[in-house]
C-alpha cells in the first residue's frame, strides 16, 4: 500500500502561523520588543542566496526583526568574525546564523564557536551540541534540520519511545544531532554510515529512518521495512532537460520504491527543507523569550 504523505510545507506554514501570534504576545507582554535575527552570508552561491532571502521572507512574515552581512566571497575570516562579534553584542539581535558552507578559505569553526551560545539558533555551537549529548542537561537551541524531522514525526502522530530509528548518515549538521534528537525520544537508535557493513539490511530492521547522507536515491525500497516511518532530509538536484530549471530535485530516499513500503514518507521538496526555516523562526523566538524575561 503507498504510504501517507508528511507535508512538511503545509506543517511548516502551520507553525509560522503560530508564532504568528506567539510574536505578537511578546511584543504586548514586553513593551513593543521584537525578536531580531541575523544573518551573515559570504559569497554568491545562488543556492545560499536563496535560502538567506527565504529566511528574512519568513521573519517578515511572523514579525521577527531582520538584520543582514553580505559580505564579498573574498572577505577575510577577520572580517567574518567582525560581523558575528557585532550582533553579539548588539541587543536587538536575539539570534546569529552564518549561513554555510563558508568559502574554504575562511575557517567554519572559530567562526561558528564566535557566536554568543545565547544567541546561537542554528545550535552548533560545540556547547549547545555538547548539552544535547548528554542526559540531564538541555542545549539552549537544537540544530534546525534535525528538530524539524523531529517535528515532522510528533505532528505526525509517529509514536517514538522503545522504536527502532536508523539514522544515514552522521554529520554535525543533520545526523549526529537527529541520532542524538531520537535518543532523547527513548528510541533505539543506529548510525549508518559510508563504513558500515550491511547497511541495508540495519536500516530494513529501523521503525523510524532518518536519510541525510546526501547521495541521490541511495535508500532504496529493499532498505525500508514494512510500515516504517522515512524522513528524507537529502535535496540532491539531478539533470532533468524536461524539467523548468534544467533539473529536478530528489532525497536521498528513492520516493518511489520506499514510498511502497513505508506507513508515512516526506516528499523531496516539500518535506524537511520548508522544516528548517520553520525550526530557525522557533529558535530565535524561544531565544527572545528567555532574553525578555530575563531582562524583565
Ligand atoms: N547556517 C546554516 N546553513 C545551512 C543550513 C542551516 O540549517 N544553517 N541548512 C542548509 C540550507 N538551508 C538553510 O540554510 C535550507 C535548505 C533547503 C531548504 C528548503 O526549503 N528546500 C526546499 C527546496 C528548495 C529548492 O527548490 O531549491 C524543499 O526541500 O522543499 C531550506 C533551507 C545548508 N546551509
Ligand atoms: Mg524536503
Amino acid at each position: 500500500m503507498a504510504a501517507q504523505l508528511i507535508d512538511g510545507k503545509a506543517i511548516a506554514e502551520q507553525i509560522r502561523q503560530e508564532m504568528k501570534a506567539e510574536v505578537a504576545e511578546l511584543k504586548e507582554k514586553f513593551g513593543g520588543k521584537a525578536p531580531g535575527l541575523a544573518v551573515v552570508l559570504v559569497g554568491q552561491r545562488k543556492d545560499s542566496q536563496t535560502y538567506v532571502r527565504n529566511k528574512k521572507k519568513a521573519c517578515e512574515e511572523v514579525g521577527i526583526v531582520s538584520f543582514g552581512t553580505d559580505l564579498d566571497e573574498s572577505a577575510t575570516e577577520a572580517e567574518v568574525l567582525q560581523a558575528v562579534a557585532g550582533y553579539n553584542a548588539d541587543p536587538s539581535v536575539h539570534g546569529i546564523l552564518v549561513q554555510l558552507p563558508l568559502p574554504p578559505h575562511i575557517d567554519e569553526q572559530r567562526v561558528l564557536d564566535a557566536i554568543s551560545i545565547e544567541k546561537d539558533v542554528d545550535g552548533f555551537h560545540p556547547l549547545n551540541i555538547g548539552r544535547l549529548a548528554m542526559r540531564g542537561r538541555d542545549p539552549l537551541f537544537v540544530p534546525c534540520t534535525p528538530k524539524g524531522c523531529l517535528e515532522l514525526l510528533k505532528r505526525s502522530g509517529v509514536a517514538l519511545s522503545g522504536k527502532k530509528a536508523a539514522v544515514v548518515g552522521r554529520s554535525n549538521i543533520v545526523g549526529m544531532p537527529a541520532a542524538l534528537l531520537l535518543q532523547r525520544e527513548d528510541c533505539t537508535v543506529t548510525v549508518i554510515h559510508s563504513r558500515t557493513a550491511n547497511a541495508q539490511r540495519i536500516c530494513a530492521e529501523a521503525d523510524i529512518v532518518i536519510a541525510a547522507c546526501g547521495k541521490a536515491e541511495m535508500v532504496g525500497g529493499d532498505w525500508i521495512k514494512e510500515g516504517a516511518v522515512v524522513i528524507d532530509v537529502g535535496i540532491n538536484a539531478v539533470d532533468d532537460a524536461t524539467a523548468k530549471r534544467g533539473y529536478r530535485l530528489v532525497g536521498d530516499v528513492n520516493f518511489a520504491e520506499a514510498s511502497e513500503k513505508a506507513s508515512q514518507i516526506t516528499p523531496v521538496p516539500g518535506g524537511v527543507g520548508p522544516m528548517t526555516i520553520a525550526m530557525l523562526l522557533r529558535n530565535c523566538v524561544d531565544g527572545a523569550a528567555r532574553t525578555f524575561a530575563a531582562e524583565a
